[in-house]
């Protein structure tokens, strides 16, 4: 998998991020053109023990059928008992060293940094890509730190050189062209998708906003 091409439009989401039913708006999303999609299920209601890995296979399976890759987040043993295609970790989470050291060698790790010396570590640890965040206020994640806004993308890009970085938090599909111009590989969404009148219409509109952007 070319990583940084992954990156593009990346669709993350649990099933208490989204009003519909999971699966339908995760199909519509793939039907749109995300390009990755991450398994996140946390927070409040969210599914534990087998309703939660039964969901993660129904999800991995409509992945499977768009040809998506499938990521789960912080979960790094479901990860690799569902044989996803990676994980994605924060700085509260297991260490990136240990996973690429215990998990297969195609298995993608992606780490969380939220500031130059967290960025400048995950490049250090061997991610595979980093999510650089908050760009803007969120009210997805309870414990977001306070946004770094484009300038934060662009000081931690100048930093980390050519590791495949994607931004997260708060991010509506017309931020898209702002966050390639200040140096991400593609943006990460949640609710800009799962809450979204048609998830179909906002995965498709940021897809083509990313690739618009992505190519000049
Ligand atoms: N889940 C994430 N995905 C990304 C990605 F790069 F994929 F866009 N970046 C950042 C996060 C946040 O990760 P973390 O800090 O562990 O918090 P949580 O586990 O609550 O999501
Ligand atoms: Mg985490």
């Amino acid at each position: 998998m070319n990583v940084r091409e992954a990156l593009g439009a990346y669709f993350i989401m649990g099933s208490n991020n989204a009003n519909l039913d999971p699966l339908f708006v995760l199909e519509q999303a793939l039907k749109g053109g995300i390009t990755l999609f991450q398994f996140r299920e946390k927070g409040a209601n969210a599914k534990v023990g087998d309703e939660k890995v039964k969901l993660a296979k129904d999800m991995q399976q409509l992945c499977k059928q768009y040809n998506v890759p499938f990521i789960v987040n912080d979960d790094v043993n479901l990860a690799i008992n569902i044989h996803a295609d990676g994980v994605h970790v924060g700085q509260d989470d297991e260490s990136a060293v240990n996973i690429k050291k215990n998990c297969p060698s195609h298995f993608i790790v992606g780490v969380s940094a939220t500031n130059l010396a967290e960025a400048k570590q995950a490049v250090i640890d061997g991610a595979d890509y980093i999510g650089v965040g908050p760009i803007f206020a969120t009210n997805t994640k309870e414990d977001a730190k306070a946004p770094i806004g484009l300038d934060g993308i662009t000081e931690i890009r100048d930093a980390v050189g050519d590791i495949p970085m994607v931004a997260i938090g708060g991010i509506k599909h017309e931020h898209t062209p702002g966050i390639i111009k200040a140096g991400a590989d593609g943006v990460s969404v949640i609710s800009a998708i799962s809450q979204a009148e048609s998830p179909l219409v906002a995965a498709r509109d940021i897809r083509e906003l990313v690739d618009q952007h992505k190519s000049v």
